[in-house]
């Protein structure tokens, strides 16, 4: 029997997902001053998200060295006499899952390698090394993710979700599961305790009176006035699931929500790829369709950001016409785009 497709990539990315989850782990709720910053588009950064992407990326170095790498992160605010006191602490935490330590040369090197402009052609990863940094900082949930795009289609993808239930019945049971999905090959959990990985699908509902939608915790990410109005037209009465993060998308993908709403909040902010590319090959990989407001795919040749697409919508494959449906009435109720 020959290697299934992808499977050495698809050791790699588990390895290198569940090390950097650990690390972000060991200082969870530990934070503290000096180690979280604000980016220049507002956004948080915290030490926690440099590591990760320091060891995930060495990880792919010493296994792919030819594979570029699209990461959010980058060592600007790494370098200098300014950037000390954080480079000094990244470099600690990201040598705390590393064999061979990195030094200050080699770290910020690592982190660079995410630099990447993404495209069409050939092979490259996506990495969001704490995708949900708000939630992590609220001691919520947040998710560690990293993808494989071919020629402009996500192939592999594998998600830490660190505080996520194992089980979503048993809410104060064990946390820490692993989303690990190759194209073709369908989509798996396992607990970051075992080595047991077991098939995960969308629930097949019957109505979507039954159904629940997710959707992110921050209303400056996601429209939610406009969410409710959708689900108040779908028929769908459960209060939407708020939850930060790619652990929407795993939450769709192992069957505890059946619709996921990303709706715009300015018509100028660019979806990145790697905030969609694992997640998003998970819910198909599952039984789900995903794709933008319009009810087009995502596309993820266009760069480091989905430019072609506008919000996203996911859905199990026999509900996602009727979602878009109402989508579109709502947002755009006189029928123009
Ligand atoms: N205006 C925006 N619209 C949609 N997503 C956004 C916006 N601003 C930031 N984000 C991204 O939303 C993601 C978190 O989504 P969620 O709210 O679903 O957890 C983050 O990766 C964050 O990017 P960034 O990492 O640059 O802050
Ligand atoms: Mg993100
Ligand atoms: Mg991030
Ligand atoms: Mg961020």
């Amino acid at each position: 029997m020959s290697a299934l497709k992808f499977a050495a990539e698809r050791a790699v990315a588990i390895h290198a997902v569940l090390t950097a989850s650990k690390v972000c782990q060991r200082v969870f709720t530990k934070l503290v001053n000096g180690e979280t910053i604000t980016k220049k588009d507002k956004s948080p950064v915290t030490i926690a998200d440099f590591s990760a992407q320091a060891v995930i990326n060495t990880f792919l170095h010493n296994s792919f060295p030819a594979d570029p790498i699209v990461g959010e992160e980058d060592s600007k605010d790494l370098r200098g006499e300014e950037g000390r006191p954080m480079r000094e602490k990244v470099l600690e935490l990201a040598n705390s899952g590393l064999d061979s330590p990195l030094t200050e040369e080699t770290l910020i090197e690592a982190i660079d390698r995410g630099m990447y402009a993404g495209g069409a052609h050939g092979r490259m990863w996506a990495l969001d090394p704490i995708d949900g940094t708000k939630g992590f900082l609220r001691g919520e949930q947040f998710a560690v993710c990293l993808a494989l795009i071919v020629d402009g289609q996500v192939e592999l993808g594998v998600m830490g979700c660190p505080n996520l239930p194992v089980d979503v019945k048993d809410q104060n049971g064990e946390k820490g599961c692993l989303f690990i999905t190759v194209k073709g090959q369908g989509a798996f959990q396992r607990n970051f305790s075992s080595l047991t990985e077991t098939p995960i699908s969308m629930s097949a509902i019957q109505s979507l009176n039954d159904a629940s939608f997710c959707e992110s915790v921050e209303s400056g990410h996601s429209n939610q006035s406009d969410s409710a109005r959708i689900a108040h037209l779908l028929g769908i009465t459960k209060p939407p699931v708020r939850m930060d993060s790619q652990c929407k998308y795993s939450t769709l993908a192992r069957g505890d929500a059946e619709v996921y709403l990303r709706l715009p909040v300015n018509a100028t902010y660019e979806e990145k790829i790697w905030d969609h590319a694992t997640g998003s090959l998970l819910v198909s990989e599952a039984g789900g369709i995903v794709s933008d407001i319009h009810g087009k795919p995502l596309d993820f040749s266009k760069g480091r950001t989905l430019a072609t697409n506008s919000g996203v919508v996911a859905a199990h494959a026999k509900i996602h016409n009727k979602v878009i449906e109402a989508v579109q009435k709502v947002l755009f109720p006189d029928g123009k785009l």
